[in-house]
């Protein structure tokens, strides 16, 4: 039994005198689904009544009823847990540092973890640990492990030898205690264990577990019996995890509850000479876990979670922390210095001006709030049942397990048989593979490799295939927090003059043509060479983005600097290397995963694995590196410096995105369209969160310096994608007549120029390269099945007439809608919403509207004019919009469309 709900006034602390002596307590007043009730916080629960404000959502596990003249309460009892904004997940590292100063969990949120040496031998141990539990060779695993982490030890001119030696010393502290008589047969093992805790908040990845029990592996020393205090705790947290799992398979105690031992490795311990050092060398430390250290777990991550709640700043009093010995000091007064924080260690350096102190404020906010966003899709895991989650593409449940097969590289590859349902989940992305219950059963992070009748996906541990669910990562705040820390923090003044105050950007003057056919295109190079600070390229569908970029760069490196090449998404990073291949350019790097990177650039890319000085050389010599803004914040390329940073793209970044990559160099050139999709915001989407200000991501830096710096914009205007036809509307629409055709071939272009199409199999209505095809409709809101049967009939006459599938393309808004489309065209045929089809193009594009009635009209049929707009301009040849000509009508800009679509 628990109770919940949301609090309505958080009431006092006082001390009061009981049977038991004096005791502390908080009364505050909830509202829960049954009615308001006045909830009491005995003892050191009293603690967390102190952070608590009106409207946090509060828990009390096991209460006991309370009447107080005639009116019932609740109290905290022996066995209750008190839990603050359950819905926030606090990772279980950031209880860890919390507890060694919360000054320190803010510092680590927004700088991020730099490129040293001690985080790289870290992560090879803990790789090495992982491979040891799976019954590794132990030379072969270091061996492993080290030329795995070759790029980053190079970056750091670590010699692999005496590295190697290092790792050795470390993991034989492992290998010696995994060989100890103490382990017997029935010992059972799991490595990296992914943990989420519904009732806790908390979530986290457990080095190992033995016989149910957390293992945490240290690569530092201690030479006390006991296990440091954050060490306890973080191992603490994964036993709370473990008792709410039920324990990992059979593996619990029969008597179940929280796992009472927990243990530590130190693995330096064995690489400590016995003759100097005293005191208790063996690397492994048990510890008990009582239900004290529990609760205390609960209560860091309640303060936590209270001061996440409207985004606070730690001031370092919270805690006991003791600034005189710590070895984030300096950096510590720095930051209070410059954001003017109040701060236990103090200030130095002077505050940013008042300007820029303002937008990193907003800025962290919003990234703030797109994390609470992220944990409340996470909380939806548990909040829906499995059908609701299938019902809102969230899930592909019902999987059919197949096999399983261990692969060379250590992964598990899973097969499973679909139900023909679609979701959200697309190729390549993350998502959480389980048995059917992903908070309570096994789930491991999966990659989809396959999505189809038969589904593969990659995983690190089999899991029974049966279910899907969409992974909401908190990843890319991270990223967008150490992106605002680095261009605010760290980023030069004039830089920030321009982002954040009133400079103009300034250009030199460059001599020479680049593009003779072409004259915007000409521009565009001209002035992203002459940029001293920044250029903006506006590039509308079709008008040779990538083309123009391709020569730019390799202008740039002619001239002797070194260019980062960068865009939101690996296709378009991938589509600009191609352009500059095409030009004959190829000496670039590509930073990338194996999965992330198309295969035809796989021969570019930089495999952090192998001989150190080599990977190192080859990324500091590379005149263009090119990776996606995303992986421009990673610790890697944080170290690099360049001359120049290209994103394309840019008008689906949000500005701390796109800070990720221009902190990298010393001028940016922005390319991109604000009148197609703009940055996906999750906050923004949240009606719950019932403000506007997820337009702080929302709108992109290059559609904001555009706004603000038109001269340093030049806008790409002759097109080479579409008919005239075609273009049209968008051109007037969107763009102000402007868009034009690049040459008379692109204008004049038909269905008829493509080998073997016949013009006369097609039938009088397609015949024009737009049409309007008027269906009646159903009045289903997400879908709507004659329009799907009309678009299956279309699909068929093109196909007959010549065109093969693959050149067919059907976008409909709604998720539900391309579900019952996919399930009635022929094989081949792309069917999508706009989101995918962006930065691609067919000959034939058939659009669905799904909306038969007027009223349809009062939710977006795409959104905004922009998902409109990138929806009519994928076509070359034959543009078909299929819909309810009375029901489109009803809307001025719609109705224009289905006029000039039926002219
Ligand atoms: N100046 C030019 N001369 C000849 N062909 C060009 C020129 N510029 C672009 N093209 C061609 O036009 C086509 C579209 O160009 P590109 O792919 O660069 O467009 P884009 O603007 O990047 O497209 P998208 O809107 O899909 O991002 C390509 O086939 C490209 O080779």
């Amino acid at each position: 039994m628990q109770i919940r709900g949301t609090v309505l006034d958080p009431g006092e602390t006082r001390t009061v005198s009981t049977r038991h002596g004096e005791r502390d307590l908080a009364e505050a007043l909830v509202r829960t689904d049954d009615g308001e009730f006045s909830v009491t916080l005995w003892g050191k629960w009293a603690e967390t009544g102190e952070y608590l404000q009106p409207g946090m959502e509060l828990v009390v596990t096991d209460p006991e009823e309370t009447e107080w003249q005639g009116e019932t309460g609740y109290a905290t009892g022996r066995d209750s847990y008190v839990i603050v904004e359950p819905g926030f997940l606090v990772n279980v590292t950031d209880i860890r540092s919390w507890v060694q100063c919360p000054r320190m969990y803010y510092l680590n949120k927004l700088s991020g973890v730099p490129l040293n040496y001690p985080v790289v031998k870290g992560t090879i141990v803990h790789e090495v640990f992982g491979d040891l539990l799976r019954g590794a060779d132990f030379e072969a695993a270091v061996a492993d492990r080290i030329e795995e982490a070759g790029l980053e030890l190079g970056l750091l001119d670590r010699d692999p030898e005496a590295v190697r030696e290092e790792v050795r010393q470390n993991a034989r502290a492992i290998d010696g205690w995994l060989s100890q008589g103490t382990l017997s047969e029935d010992d059972s093992w799991r490595s990296e264990y992914t943990l989420i805790s519904e009732r806790f908040g908390i979530k986290g990845r457990a080095d190992a577990l033995r016989r149910g029990m957390p293992v945490e592996l240290k690569t530092g020393k201690n030479t006390n019996r006991e296990p440091r205090f954050p060490d306890k705790i973080q191992a603490a947290c994964y036993a709370l995890l473990l008792d709410e799992q039920g324990g990992v398979g059979d593996e619990l105690e029969a008597d179940g509850g929280a796992p009472d031992t927990g243990t530590l490795l130190y693995t330096k311990n064995t690489a400590l000479d016995r003759n100097e050092e005293s005191g208790d060398l063996s690397p492994a430390k048990e510890f008990s876990i009582g239900s004290g250290l529990l609760e205390y777990v609960v209560r860091t991550r309640n303060e936590i979670a209270a001061m996440e709640f409207d985004s606070s700043v730690p001031t370092g009093y919270e805690a006991n922390a003791k600034c005189e010995y710590c070895f984030e000091r300096d950096t510590c007064m720095v930051v209070s210095g410059r954001l003017d924080q109040e701060s236990k260690a103090g200030k130095i350096a002077s505050p940013l001006p008042e300007r820029e102190r303002e937008y990193f404020d907003r800025m962290y906010e919003a990234v703030e709030r797109e994390r609470r966003s992220s944990h409340r899709e996470y909380t939806k895991l548990w909040e829906q049942t499995p059908e609701e989650r299938a019902e809102d593409d969230r899930a592909l449940i019902g999987l059919e397990p197949l096999d399983e097969e261990l692969r060379e590289d250590g992964r598990w590859a899973l097969r499973a048989r679909s139900t023909g349902a679609v979701s959200k989940i697309r190729e390549g992305d993350v998502a959480l593979a389980s048995d059917g219950d992903p908070i309570s059963g096994h789930a491991e992070l999966a990659r989809i490799e396959r999505l189809g009748e038969e589904i593969v996906v990659s995983t690190d541990e089999p899991v029974a295939l049966k279910r899907l669910d969409v992974y909401p990562s908190d990843m890319s705040a991270d990223g967008m927090l150490t992106a605002l820390h680095d261009a605010l923090l760290k980023g030069d003044d004039r830089r920030k003059e321009l982002l954040f105050g009133n400079a103009t950007p300034e250009f030199g003057t460059v001599e020479g043509a680049f593009i003779e056919n072409n004259a915007a295109q000409n521009e565009a190079v001209s002035r992203a060479i002459a940029a001293k600070d920044f250029a903006l390229i506006h590039g509308p569908p079709g008008t040779g983005k990538t083309y123009t970029i391709a020569r730019a760069i390799r202008t740039m490196v002619e001239r002797g600097e070194r260019v980062l090449l960068s865009a939101f998404t690996n296709r378009a990073v991938d589509n600009a290397l191609e352009a500059l291949s095409d030009q004959g350019f190829t000496n670039f790097v590509r930073v990338g995963t194996e999965h992330g990177v198309r295969e035809d650039m796989q021969p570019y890319r930089l495999d952090g694995r192998g001989e150190p000085g080599t990977l190192a050389s080859t990324l500091r010599e590379a005149p263009v590196v090119a990776a996606t803004t995303s992986s421009c914040g990673s610790r890697v390329l944080r170290e690099q410096s360049f001359d120049v940073a290209l994103v394309d793209e840019a008008s689906q970044l949000t500005e701390p995105a796109t800070l990720a990559a221009i902190n990298r160099a010393e001028r940016f050139v922005l390319v991109g369209d604000h009148h197609q999709l703009p940055p996906v915001v999750q906050s923004e989407a949240d009606e719950s969160t019932g403000d506007a200000k997820g337009a702080d991501l929302s709108r992109s830096l290059f559609e904001r310096l555009i706004g603000e710096h038109p001269d340093a914009g030049v806008m790409l205007e002759r097109q080479y994608r579409m008919a005239q036809r075609i273009q049209a509307f968008s051109s007037q629409e969107f763009y102000d007549g402007k868009l034009r055709p690049a040459t008379g071939a692109v204008a004049a272009q038909r269905l008829t120029d493509l080998e073997g199409v016949s013009p006369g199999t097609l039938p009088e209505e397609l015949r024009d390269p737009v049409a309007f095809i008027d269906v009646k409709g159903d009045d289903a809101a997400h879908t709507d099945t004659e329009e799907a049967t009309r678009i299956a009939e279309l699909v068929e006459r093109y196909v007959e007439a010549g065109v093969p599938p693959e050149e067919i393309g059907v976008i409909a808004p709604f998720r539900a809608q391309v579900a019952t489309i996919t399930q009635t065209v022929r094989e081949g045929v792309a069917v999508d919403t706009v989101d995918r089809f962006q930065g691609s193009s067919k000959e034939v594009i058939l659009v669905s509207f799904v909306a038969s009635t007027p009223a349809d009209l009062e939710g977006p049929i795409f959104d905004d004019y922009r998902r409109l707009n990138v929806a009519l301009t994928r076509a070359k040849k034959s543009l078909g919009l299929v819909g309810t000509r009375g029901a489109l009508s009803a809307d001025p800009l719609y109705g224009r469309m289905a006029d000039w679509a039926s002219r």
